[in-house]
């Protein structure tokens, strides 16, 4: 296997007047002004059906930016059949070969040609910023292949003990999971549907990719560089349809060999009973695979640097509009740095301007879809009627042109109210205010009060309390943050995930992940013939 290094995607700046920001208008004026077909693809082949679909721009809701179509249920049908039929061939293609062609994808996502127009797709379908879509459909996604090639190479290296090698040699291979893998994809992470579909593809295994409706088109745009990499028909076959539809016909399918899920708590509990209700019918036992929603926390010592944990907040709390499932929803402030804490975030989040996501100077734009906007816009109302919850900051909202949320700030004297603990996916920050002698009641709080344990954050500045703290909180987060915020997480320097209800912590982007995509198989070739039955102890009968 041919050696190489790996290291981090960087970031570009898109300052005024930079190619980059040139090439990104060119490529936004192009993809605005389109509604590009995006078809089913199975096996290689496009499909339509007439069960028609608009993908929306959700910060003017009334433009399309992609026509596309659900699969029926024979056609999912179909392209599990030509993923199994894929799959065989597929994990004949030795190691090496896949590992090129997902070198040359990184560098096709990179290049000038493509980078620009998987920001466009996103910044324009999933309403991010230039800088939310620059670190997600760029960088991310760019790092999920070069990151997940260079684990596959590594972990390939592991050779089993072969005491004496003329006698005895063991060896060890991965091989790819026979049938299907579903992938099933949010719409919050560019990167992510690109993960989950081809992560099991590189280890060897085929996938039947669902995106979600409210990103099909930058999902597209990753599948066609993929193909144009060189990744064979029938290996990822990608097929949007009704989440439920989909789900019935994969957990159905004998040849379920494995479900490659992100997205909410209660679709993943459905996939969940759905494949332990056919437990019967499967060739293998299905591998579930789940990353799921948080609530995720910043705890504020007493000792806490103020400006630092106004600003990480902010950002973990508003950007891309709270839509990240590592999105800080939860605040708990001592009473004894209360004042300052709340003056400034409230200053700073006047400062923030909720507008267009292609305008530069936008921090957020607006939330995903109507869907999304309810759900949201029912926190804001109850924050409004509860007696126990006060609103301190935004609470405004309008669906008229774009699904747009202003930040909001509330107070909750309880701990336990819904809006402390239920996952809200959108700009709503609920602040505990406790007395510092209370602390140890509110370091039990951090854990007890929500089923999630995605992400959290610890401010301080006393490092007795850093140390204390880690050990206190150890299971209320897979990712856990000292003095930052709880977003941000980067391939290969924090891989992600949660337990408890979010999810299965497999931690996408280190380097067990591939792993899970594959089957390991232990070969033993004797040299020597074995030629006599009994054991040296055995007395011999002559
Ligand atoms: N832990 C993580 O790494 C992570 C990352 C991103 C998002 N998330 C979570 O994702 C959620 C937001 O994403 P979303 O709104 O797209 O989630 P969602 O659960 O609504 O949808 C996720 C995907 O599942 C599909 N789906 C819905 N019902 C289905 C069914 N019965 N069978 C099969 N597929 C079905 C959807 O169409 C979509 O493609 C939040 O809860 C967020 O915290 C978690
Ligand atoms: N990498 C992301 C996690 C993705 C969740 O939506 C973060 O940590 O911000």
């Amino acid at each position: 296997m041919d050696e190489f290094t790996v290291k981090n995607e960087t970031i570009l700046g898109y300052m005024p007047g930079s190619r980059e920001r040139k090439d990104l208008e060119a490529a936004l004026k192009k993809v605005e002004s389109t509604c590009e077909d995006v078809p089913i693809v199975i096996g290689g082949k496009e499909f339509r059906t007439e069960d028609v679909r608009y993908q929306v721009m959700p910060h003017n809701h009334k433009k399309k930016i992609a026509k596309f179509y659900y699969a029926t249920p024979d056609l999912i049908g179909k392209a599990i059949d030509a993923a199994v039929a894929a799959q065989k061939e597929w994990d004949a293609v030795p190691l090496k070969e896949r590992i090129a062609m997902w070198l040359r994808a990184a560098d096709m996502m990179s290049s000038s040609q493509w980078r620009p127009v998987l920001n466009a797709t996103t910044m324009l379908g999933q309403s991010k910023t230039m800088i939310q879509a620059e670190i997600d459909s760029a960088a991310e996604l760019i790092d999920f292949m070069r990151f997940n090639a260079f684990f596959a190479k590594e972990a390939s290296k592991y050779q089993p003990v072969s005491e004496n090698p003329a006698v005895t040699l063991n060896s060890h291979r991965y091989r790819g999971l026979d049938g299907f893998v579903a992938s099933i994809s949010p719409f919050n992470f560019t990167a992510i549907g690109g993960n989950l579909a081809y992560a099991p593809a590189l280890m060897g295994c085929a996938t039947v990719w669902k995106p979600s409706d409210t990103a099909v088109l930058s999902n597209y745009t990753i599948y066609k560089i993929m193909t144009a990499a060189g990744v064979p028909p029938g290996v990822v076959n990608f097929v949007p349809a009704d989440g439920p539809v989909f789900g019935k016909a994969i957990t159905d399918s004998p040849h379920l060999s494995g479900i490659n899920f992100t997205g909410s708590v209660p679709t993943f509990n459905w996939l969940w009973s759905a494949v332990g209700k056919n437990i019967g019918r499967y060739v293998n036992f299905p591998r579930l695979i789940g990353e799921c929603g948080g609530k995720n926390y910043h705890f504020v010592h007493p000792s806490a640097d103020v400006k630092t944990t106004v600003v990480s907040t902010i950002r973990s709390s508003f950007e891309y509009c709270g839509q990240k499932c590592s999105a800080c929803s939860r605040m708990y402030v001592p009473k004894s740095l209360w004042q300052q804490i709340k003056c400034g975030l409230l200053d700073t989040r006047d400062e923030l301007k909720v507008g267009d996501a292609t305008e530069h100077d936008s921090f957020m734009s607006a939330v995903i879809d109507d869907k999304a906007f309810k759900r949201i816009t029912g926190y804001i109302e109850h924050a409004k009627s509860s007696p126990n919850v006060e609103l301190i900051a935004g609470g405004g909202y309008t669906d008229e042109c774009g699904y747009f949320v202003e930040p909001t700030i509330v107070e909750s004297k309880d701990p336990r109210d819904k809006i402390m603990t239920e996952e809200i996916f959108g700009p709503v920050l609920a602040i505990y205010v406790y007395d510092d002698a209370d602390i140890e009641k509110v370091l039990d709080l951090v854990g007890s009060s929500t089923p999630y344990a995605l992400t959290g954050a610890v401010f301080a500045q006393d490092r007795e309390f850093l140390k204390y703290a880690a050990e206190r909180l150890k299971m209320t987060a897979g990712n856990f943050y000292l003095n930052d915020k709880s977003t941000g997480s980067v391939v290969g320097q924090q891989p992600f995930g949660g337990s408890r209800m979010s999810g299965t912590n497999d931690k996408a982007g280190g380097p067990h992940y591939v792993l899970r995509w594959a089957t390991p198989q232990s070969v033993k070739e004797t040299f020597v013939p074995l030629t006599e039955w009994s054991y040296p102890y055995m007395a011999k009968k002559s």
